[in-house]
């Protein structure tokens, strides 16, 4: 241990989304908190404190804010939605605001209150292009070249979306693995598996890049509606039930709107010598 022991703490937030869940640190100022070896050090569910996604506020000049959000393997995502509505639900508490701006490295997104007390938030357009999404090559990008042929879908972020008939059979442990790492994906990739109910709703279930298994994927839930959708199964708003409980996804003209609710667990503060020897 070293004798030089900082005096400085972090404050930090735990919030979840359907399970998903998060840390959330405030970096607005000149001072910037978070790096990758924090971020897993942090997300370690044994010597940290655990999360799918740690949500990093910056300060913006065309949004209320930005944020920047790290997967727990210490890569940083240019989206995730359920982060989104957390960061919102909790900023818009604290200033009274009923609608709230928010920078990411994907777009400058909306989000709203809803009356029944869940958050929407428009995503975004999504990208459907194969540079965009991105893909390593020029192919079909509603029947990919790969077992199943599944459909890829951006949203500042890339998911890989593969209809099948049960998602309780699917061996997301040992495909969702396999998939991210395939070398279409050069950034890797977010796996979701579908299931279309004869009630229109949808089943889904998330392997998360940077993240494995996940309760939910808010980002992964608005991809995963716009394919469906893109290959004539499903109307353009639908609700999507995920191990930790439903979303509501709604493409309209000017996004992708996605609407659930949001959980405050509990405020921390990591002491200086865990944070010390954490960097
Ligand atoms: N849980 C998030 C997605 C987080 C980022 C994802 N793992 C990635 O690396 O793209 C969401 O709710 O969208």
């Amino acid at each position: 241990m070293n004798s030089a022991v900082s005096d400085q703490t972090l404050p930090f937030v735990k919030m979840h989304g359907l399970g998903n869940d998060f840390v959330i640190v405030e970096s607005r100022g000149p001072e910037r908190r978070v790096s990758p070896q924090l971020a897993r050090a942090l997300g370690d569910r044994n010597f940290g404190v655990g999360f799918d996604q740690l949500a990093e506020l910056r300060d913006s000049d065309r949004a209320d804010l930005r944020l920047e959000f790290w997967n727990s393997d210490g890569t940083l995502s240019g989206a995730c939605g359920n982060a989104t509505r957390c960061v919102a639900a909790r900023e818009m508490n604290r200033t009274g605001q009923d609608s709230l701006t928010i920078e990411t490295a994907h777009s400058v997104l909306l989000a709203v209150r809803c009356p029944d007390g869940r958050v929407s938030v428009n995503m975004g357009q999504p990208q459907r292009a194969w540079q965009d999404i991105p893909l390593a090559r020029d192919v079909d990008t509603l029947a990919l070249p790969l077992e199943g042929h599944p459909a890829a879908i951006g949203m500042g972020n890339p998911h890989c979306i593969r209809v099948v008939n049960d998602v309780t059979t699917v061996a997301l442990t040992e495909l969702g693995p396999r998939i991210e790492h395939d070398p279409l994906f050069p950034q890797r990739t977010n796996v979701e598996f579908v299931e279309i109910r004869s009630d229109g709703t949808l089943r889904l279930r998330v392997w998360e890049r940077g993240a494995g298994v996940t309760l939910a994927c808010g980002s992964g839930a608005c991809a995963t509606a716009v394919a469906t959708h893109l290959l004539g199964l499903t109307p353009r708003a639908v609700d999507i039930e995920m191990d930790g409980g439903w979303l509501s996804i709604d493409w309209r003209e000017d996004g992708v709107w996605m609407t659930g609710p949001t959980a405050h667990v509990f405020d921390g503060t990591l002491n200086a010598d865990w944070l010390q020897a954490a960097q």
